[in-house]
Formats: structure tokens, sequence, C-alpha cells
């Protein structure tokens, strides 16, 4: 019996030995091993598989894809069309909306006495639209809505009519971004950080690509590289180059660079951003005059854009007083209007500096920068 036991353990022990002795084999051949085997492993030398039919190199191009695909070239963006914009905005400018409503609530009153013309003063002063001009449309309206043989003219119509005189429809708010000739139109826009100035380089390209204009623009700001990449970004989405210079270069030098570009390549308009560091009026003195002298060695500026942030009030006015000593300004861009209550800004500024508004920003939107214009301006303030 026991020798029975001996045989048949003994056969089991050699049946298990040959299985696991033809299991190896196999492994060894075809280079695979159980589950958790590390990569190590497979690249051994002594264990390359060769090159039969069952080798996983053969298994292996499941995972490879037979024609790469191409990648699809980045689309550029449509951007609006300008003439629509200011319509489109108008809800914008809810906040300065209520200068409107708060001067046609008053002149529907009953009786237009002292009470009510100080009370009208007052909402236009505090709207920023400034001393003379206050007094002089109140002056007006005074006049105009006397009762006259017990006809009184339709207070809104007569409100609208003067509020657009005082922001003026004759100025010419058209953007000079052509040049003479061959030459390339070139806008210098100058303002101080953080009134939206780079913002302000960025929308203008849109508006130029709207219009079927090439442009060129031109990173003159080279004090805060941020704004070099955040204009090539803006410039990425609408297929406008940007042209760059070394951080803490001299601006003059990459603006004509730029300018000297665009006239190589034929662009319509040249968009030169700069820095506007207040430190020192001399120092700004020094530093615009030169970019905009370096720039006219090549080709007349056509624009000089001054940005403005509308929320700065008489701050604001004393910026562009500054700014307008030192470079011809010929256009003033008024940013973040939307939400502001002092939409009266528009009329100050203009008196201030003698120079029309011909843009203005409602909103951080890329297409939110409109062509402004008096009647609608005023229509967007009355509701
Ligand atoms: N709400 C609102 N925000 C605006 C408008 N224009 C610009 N901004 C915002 O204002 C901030 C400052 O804008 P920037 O363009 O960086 O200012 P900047 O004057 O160029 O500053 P620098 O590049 O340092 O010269 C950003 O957050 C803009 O999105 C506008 O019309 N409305």
């Amino acid at each position: 019996m026991q020798e029975w036991l001996y045989l048949v353990i003994g056969i089991a022990v050699v049946g298990v030995l040959a299985i696991a002795g033809f299991v190896g084999t196999r492994v060894r051949r075809s280079g695979r091993l159980p589950e958790d085997t590390s990569t190590d492993v497979l690249t051994t030398p002594v264990e390359t598989p060769p090159a039969t039919a069952e080798a996983p190199v053969v298994e292996a191009p499941a995972e490879v894809d037979p024609e790469p695909e191409v990648a699809p070239a980045p689309s550029l963006e449509t951007p609006e069309k300008p003439a629509s914009r200011l319509v489109r905005l108008r809800q914008r400018l809810a906040g300065s909306n209520a200068l409107g409503r708060g001067l046609l609530g008053l002149l529907s009153r009953d009786q237009l006495d002292e009470d009510t013309w100080e009370a009208m003063e007052d909402l236009l002063l505090a709207a920023d639209i400034g001393v003379a001009p206050t007094q002089e449309l109140v002056e007006r309206l005074r006049t105009r809505l006397r009762v006259e043989g017990g006809k009184t003219p339709d207070a809104r119509t007569v409100l609208r009519e003067e509020l657009i005189n005082l922001v003026d429809p004759t100025m010419d708010r058209a953007l000079k971004v052509s040049g003479e000739g061959d030459a390339p139109g070139v806008v210098l826009v100058v303002g101080v950080n953080g009134t939206g100035k780079t913002t302000t380089v960025g929308k203008l390209a849109r508006i130029l690509v709207a219009d079927e204009r090439t442009a060129l623009l031109a990173a003159a700001d080279t004090f805060r590289a941020a704004a070099t990449e955040q204009l090539a970004t803006w410039g990425d989405r609408v297929g406008v180059e940007v042209v760059r210079g070394p951080e803490g270069g001299d601006p003059a030098s990459v603006a004509f660079d730029a300018v000297k570009q665009g006239m190589d390549r034929g662009v319509d308009t040249v968009v030169v951003d700069t820095a506007g560091r207040l430190q020192n009026k001399q120092g700004l003195m020094d530093e615009l005059g030169k970019v905009k002298r370096v720039i006219e060695k090549q080709s007349p500026v056509t624009e000089v854009l001054l940005v403005l942030d509308a929320t700065t009030g008489q701050n604001g006015l004393i910026q562009a007083k500054v700014f307008s000593e030192v470079v011809d300004v010929t256009g003033i861009v008024l940013t973040k209007l939307d939400g502001s209550a002092k939409g009266g800004i528009v009329i100050a500024v203009q008196r201030q500096l003698g120079v029309p508004v011909k843009l203005v920003g409602l909103g951080e939107g890329p297409d939110d920068l409109a062509p402004f214009d008096a009647a609608a301006f005023v229509d967007a303030l009355l509701g």
C-alpha cells in the first residue's frame, strides 16, 4: 500500500515539473509575461522575441494610427462690423442712463421752478458734464421750455436736441487709419496704464479687420512684458501680427521697426501701443515725443488716440491735459463707460481738449469698442 502511495506521489511531481517547464518555454518564446510584469523585463535583450508571426511587434500596431490626422489650422475669429456696435451696446450705458431718466423726471414736473433747475444742475454736475456745459444746457432748456402762448414744447424732444448739441454732432469723428499714397496709416495709442490702452489696441485691430483692412501692431510698451503677450493674443485671434522688441528695450525702435515692416509689406494700418508711465511729465514727453519723431522719419502719424478711463472723473481730465501737451492728440477713446454713471465726461473732455471722442469702450468683450456717435449716445442716455 505504501509503495503505491510513493508511486502516485512520484508521478504527480514529475507531471507538475513537466507542465512548469513547458509554460516557461512558451513565456520566453512569446516575450509576453503575466500581466504584472515590469517593462524592464520586456526590454531585456536576451528575451527579445524573434520576428515570427507570433511576435508582439505584429500585434502592437493596433494602437498606432495608420494615417495620423493633420491638425486643423487655427480658425480666425470674424469680428463684428463696427457700425452696429453702439446700438448693440446701448443697454451697457445703464449707469449713465440714470442721468437721462433723472433729467426727464425733473422736466415732467408741473412747475419748472428754481428748485427744479437747481436739482437739474446738481444732476448734470454729478454726471461729470462740467460747470460751463451744465450752465449752458440749463439756460437753453429754461429758454426753450418757457410756456409760450399756452403751448409747451415736448420736454423730451427739446432735451434730446440740446444734449446732442452739447455733445456736438459736427465734430469729425472718423478714425484716420489710412496714409497718403502707398504709406500705411499710423495710429499712435497713448494713455496712462490701466486705462485700457492695450485692450483698446487689440479691439481696434478687430475693428480694422472687420473693415477688411490689413494691420500690424507694434508692442512699444516695452516696460510691461505682459502687455506684449496680451497684444499677441489679441492679434492671433484675428490674424494680425505683432512687432515686438526686447523687454525694457527702446519703444521708439519697436515703433520704427513696425512702421518699416508695415511699409515693406504694404499693410493699410500700423497701430502702436505705448507705455504710459506718468511719473513725471518730462520723462513722458521725452519718450512719446521720441516715438512720434522716429516713426515720422518714415511715415506720418495719422491719428493719435488718447485712452481715458471714464470712471476716473476729474483725474482723467488732468491726465488728458498732460498728454495733450506732450503729443498732438487727435481723438479720444473713453473706456469703461459701461456701468459708469459719469457719461457726462464725454462732453467735459471734448470741451477741455477741443478733440472729439472717437471710440467708446463698453465692456470687456472683444467687440465691445464702438465708434462714437452723438445722437446714438444721447438716445442711449435718454433710454
Ligand atoms: N468694463 C470695461 N473694462 C475694460 C474696458 N476697456 C478695458 N477694460 C479692462 O481694463 C483693464 C485694464 O486694461 P489694459 O488694456 O490692460 O490696460 P492698459 O492701459 O493697457 O495697461 P498697460 O498695458 O499696463 O498700459 C482690463 O481688465 C480690461 O479688460 C471697457 O471698456 N469696459
